[in-house]
């Protein structure tokens, strides 16, 4: 009865699936056709989009009711599927934007987890995949299908597993290009939709290599759409996406601003050495704000957040950059989220895409490389449709050309001045924080390279130049009392000043040869940090402190070659710095070739050339007696001339040849132990087959005559038949013997061989031995007997068989 109910509830069960398919197919074929007729203008909200049901649900339950207009015409020209361009001022729903078409070309073309990764988002940085990936959950929640977060930190082999099983997929370049080469279930063969977030980012120099490996590897018949505040429209990156014509989406080409309305802009000019003190007075006049702060340098980062920490301003602290650890970053990204007054120091790396909510300040401590970089940083506040913000950029005096490209892009900035009686630079407390405390002071020396360097590398020559720094002012505002040393500039300058024309262009050569290197390599996408690392050493006073930051250096440092797809954008674009050989790019060259990995026989090949006597190994018993190496035991002659003449190293090609003739020897010493243990083999066989020979002995020997008694064996008769009737006359002696053999025969053979011992004429059988050769014996015993008695004893006996008999 019970399956009959379950067999019900299935059959009930199935009917519907297959209604509801048939109404899935309906209202797909519905929203199919109503494509084409879509006018981005007419839409006022995102039920005007013909959206599927899951997908509208999943917008309403996050609040999205109202698609923006980059929203409004993305979505309309991506479902007709068009290959798109989109540009639009930061916090305009560019996500959304891309989100939501991918949810929907998936849900009309009924894609199931079987097929494979329908789509693919990469985003330049791990903590936008992350938010994409946070953003797709929310949105595509009603949807069955699956999700996976592709970033570089994470655990490589947990996400292998799970490749084939994922539909759209999230990820970062490094880390995406790195399951393509390595991991056999990532197949990417049926892709239907690649987005590209910060498109411009993921096309430029930086990640060039990774992304041209990425794309060779997708097929070429899909939809591809790009975003970014700043769109790339440069013909040779649409050309290596195999773009030719897609639809330009430009909601706010024609605004007067290129940065949302709803934030203010304003910069101060001040001296290097007033930096800090205007960032401590500003953090102390806005505790109860959200302020983020972004710096050139991780290290800068780290000292600042370090220092501040130890000042307590009476606010939370946090700092973002690329050398921390994976889990820490996500963390800190997480609180400054959750976190309304606190205030973050970061990286570029927070620059592009971060959807932080709430954020009162963004001030930019220093000059971006450039307008894109400006747009991008400042884009972190005044996000949404209701968000509001102001961004602050902080200028030396010959920075300050940079307004005029701000202006001429379309950004409204005004100059401020600060009251310097509202600045409290906090100096002495800083001299004196560093003179107790030696890390802190090292990590001061190490923000201030790192930032001489990063000035130093800068393309824009005309706003940055580290000459017209005063270093000596800016090192003491770090609460460094004796500047540390800029070798990598006192190197470049010497260079500089004494270098001949000719060695100028040898020297440019060089720089193209690094720009290669830094390209074709992994370290393409290291934070500048890396590099900053390699000056840091300069910095150090004792030889013992030096050693161990190189140590500490280097585990950083390993840890962050880890992540290929690293976040700073200074490192690859620097490269174009126009300088003849920087003493850094030496240096780099000259570590690079350090750490070079020595091969086994790179060694053996320097050892042989210099014909050095390698030891040789001797094991001893606990007795003291050598124990002969058995791989030195040779036998063929070669191999003992070989083993005289050695001097040391390898001589592989020689080394062959004595391997070969040695294989002969081991070959007949191989066959010579299999023939012994043959031979060993057929002995142990004999040998049973011997003491089975004894057994037989037992029971069937011509001695046995007068040995064991035979009274016990069965019925002859039954057991042979009626020509043994010498047999029979034997057995039907005894009675008590004859009902034995009767209870004996009721079982079957089998049955004896199971449950019983045999008898012992089984025993006989079944070892082999003919009957025949039974039955004489026994005619011979009677035949002795009666041979042993009297005439008249016989006589007797013959007359007692009679009468039994009878
Ligand atoms: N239709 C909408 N209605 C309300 N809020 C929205 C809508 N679309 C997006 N938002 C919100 O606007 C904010 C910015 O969105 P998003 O991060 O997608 O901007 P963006 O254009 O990608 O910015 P950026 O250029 O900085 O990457 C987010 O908090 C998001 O939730």
């Amino acid at each position: 009865m019970k399956e009959n109910t379950k067999d019900v509830k299935k059959i009930k069960l199935y009917k519907g699936k297959k209604k509801k398919t048939a109404e899935e197919d309906a209202a797909i074929q519905y929203l199919q056709a109503q494509y084409e007729k879509i006018v981005p203008d007419e839409i006022k909200t995102f039920k005007d989009l013909p959206l599927s049901q899951k997908t509208l649900k999943g917008l309403k339950d996050n609040n999205y009711n109202v698609p923006t207009e980059i929203q409004k015409q993305a979505i309309a020209y991506a479902l007709q599927g068009k290959d798109i361009l989109g540009a639009a001022k930061t916090g305009s729903g560019k996500t959304l934007a891309f989100l939501v078409p991918i949810l929907e070309i998936l849900f009309c073309k009924k894609w199931t987890r079987l097929d494979g990764v329908g789509a693919l988002v990469i985003s330049p940085t791990r903590e936008l995949a992350y938010q994409i990936y946070e953003t797709l959950r929310k949105v595509g929640r009603f949807h069955d299908f699956s999700a996976g977060l592709i970033i570089g930190g994470q655990n490589l082999k947990f996400e292998r597993k799970r490749m084939d099983q994922i539909n759209i997929l999230i990820c970062t370049p490094g880390r995406l290009l790195q399951h393509m080469d390595e991991n056999p279930l990532f197949d990417c063969s049926h892709l239907q939709i690649l987005v590209l977030d910060e498109a411009d980012r993921c096309l430029d120099m930086g990640f060039e290599p990774t992304m041209n490996a990425i794309i060779e590897n997708l097929p070429p018949e899909r939809q591809t759409l790009l975003f970014s505040a700043t769109q790339t429209k440069s013909v040779k990156d649409l050309a290596r996406l195999s773009l030719s014509f897609p639809t330009y989406v430009a909601p706010h080409e024609q605004a007067a601003t290129v940065t949302p309305e709803s934030l203010q802009q304003s910069y101060i000019v001040c001296e290097i050495d007033e930096k800090i003190g205007i960032l401590w007075s500003f953090i102390k006049n806005h505790l109860k704000q959200k302020v983020l702060v972004f710096m050139a340098t991780c290290k800068q980062v780290k000292y600042t957040y370090d220092l501040f920490c130890k000042l307590r301003p009476g606010v939370s602290l946090l700092a973002l950059y690329g050398t921390l650890h994976q889990e820490k970053r996500e963390k800190i990204y997480n609180e400054f989220c959750r976190k309304s007054n606190v205030v973050l120091f970061a990286t570029d790396l927070a620059s592009r895409g971060l959807d932080f909510p709430r954020v009162n300040w963004v001030i930019q401590m220093d000059c971006p490389e450039d307008v894109d970089t400006y747009i991008h940083r400042a884009g972190r506040t005044a996000r949404g449709i209701f968000g509001k913000g102001e961004g602050l950029l902080m200028l030396l005096p010959n920075e300050e050309k940079i307004v005029d490209d701000l202006q001429n892009r379309k950004i409204p900035i005004n100059k401020i001045s600060v009251d310097p009686s509202k600045v409290i630079a906090p100096q002495r407390k800083i001299e004196a924080l560093l003179s107790d405390n030696t890390e802190l002071k090292q990590t001061a020396q190490r923000a201030f390279v790192s930032y001489l360097k990063s000035i130093f590398l800068m393309k824009n020559k005309d706003i940055f130049n580290v000459q017209l720094l005063d270093t000596d002012a800016y090192a003491r505002s770090l609460g460094l009392i004796v500047p540390p040393r800029i070798r990598f500039l006192y190197k470049y300058q010497k260079n500089h000043t004494s270098k001949q024309p000719e060695e100028t262009e040898n020297n440019n050569d060089v720089v193209e040869k690094l720009k290669a290197n830094v390209i074709n390599n992994d370290t393409a996408f290291e934070e500048s940090e890396s590099e900053d690392q390699k000056v840091d050493d300069q910095v150090q006073e004792t030889k013992n402190s030096k050693s161990q930051k190189s140590k500490k250096d280097l585990i950083k440092f390993d840890f962050h070659n880890d992540d290929s797809d690293e976040d700073d954008f200074l490192q690859v674009k620097k490269t174009d710095v126009d300088v003849e050989t920087s003493p850094l790019q030496e240096e780099k060259t000259k570590s690079k070739k350090k750490a070079k990995p020595i091969t086994k026989a790179a060694v053996a090949k320097k050892i042989l050339k210099r014909k050095i006597k390698v030891n040789t190994k001797v094991k001893f018993t606990e007795e003291g007696e050598a124990i002969a190496d058995e791989k030195k035991d040779v036998k063929s002659e070669l191999a003992k001339q070989f083993i005289n003449e050695n001097v040391g190293g390898i001589d592989i090609e020689k080394a062959k040849e004595v391997l070969r003739e040695e294989d002969k020897y081991d070959k007949i010493r191989f066959r010579e132990k299999v023939k012994a243990k043959h031979r060993e083999h057929k002995r142990k066989l004999k040998n049973k087959k011997k003491e089975e020979e004894g057994d037989k002995d037992d029971f069937g020997s011509q001695s046995e005559s007068d040995g064991p008694d035979l009274s016990w064996l069965p019925d002859p008769d039954k057991v042979y038949g009626k020509n043994n009737n010498s047999d029979v006359e034997l057995d039907s002696n005894d009675d008590s013997n004859r009902s034995n053999t009767q209870s004996d025969d009721e079982h079957s053979e089998e049955e004896d061989e199971k449950y019983h011992r045999p008898t012992k004429r089984k025993l006989v059988e079944s070892r082999g031995i003919p009957q025949e050769s039974v039955a004489p014996r026994k005619m011979k015993k009677v035949q002795d007997l009666s041979a042993s008695l009297s005439v008249q004893e016989a006589e007797a006996l013959a007359m007692q068989l009679l009468r039994n008999k009878s």
